[in-house]
């Protein structure tokens, strides 16, 4: 079958973790971002990140909403930066490797969305 390098880099890849990471391209961005853009995720002015607010019905819906990410996060190794009161959570997703947004923050954003569908 395929050389152990071709496997191993393909089980990274559905593992979610794809190598060294990049600022994607202004065609890339074009690509990625206009789904993320229809459901509330924005690029944040003066940093190169994607930010959405999210409201529940209450703390634990929140709360449990973050537990989901958080588990998820730690898996990818690629973690949130947030902001929770009460029911309400803000995420901002960048890159520290390459200083800005990566497929990475698009891969969580994508979860993140899931989650968030299924809390509400
Ligand atoms: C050492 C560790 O792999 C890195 O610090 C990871 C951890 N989580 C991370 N999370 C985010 N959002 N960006 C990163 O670049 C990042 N890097």
């Amino acid at each position: 079958g395929l050389s152990p390098n071709l496997e191993l880099n393909s089980s990274a890849r559905l593992a979610g973790w794809a190598g060294k990471a990049h600022r994607l391209s202004a065609e890339e961005r074009d690509q990625l971002l206009p789904n993320l853009r229809a459901v509330g995720w924005n690029e944040l002015e003066g940093r190169d990140a994607i930010f959405k607010q999210f409201h529940f019905k209450d703390f634990n819906r929140a709360f449990g909403f973050m537990t989901r990410v958080a588990l998820q996060a730690e898996k990818l190794d690629h973690h949130p930066e947030w902001f929770n009161v009460y029911n309400k959570v803000h995420i901002t997703l960048s890159t520290h490797e390459c200083a800005g947004l990566s497929e990475r923050d698009i891969n969580l954003a994508s979860f993140i969305e899931q989650v968030a569908v299924s809390m509400t």
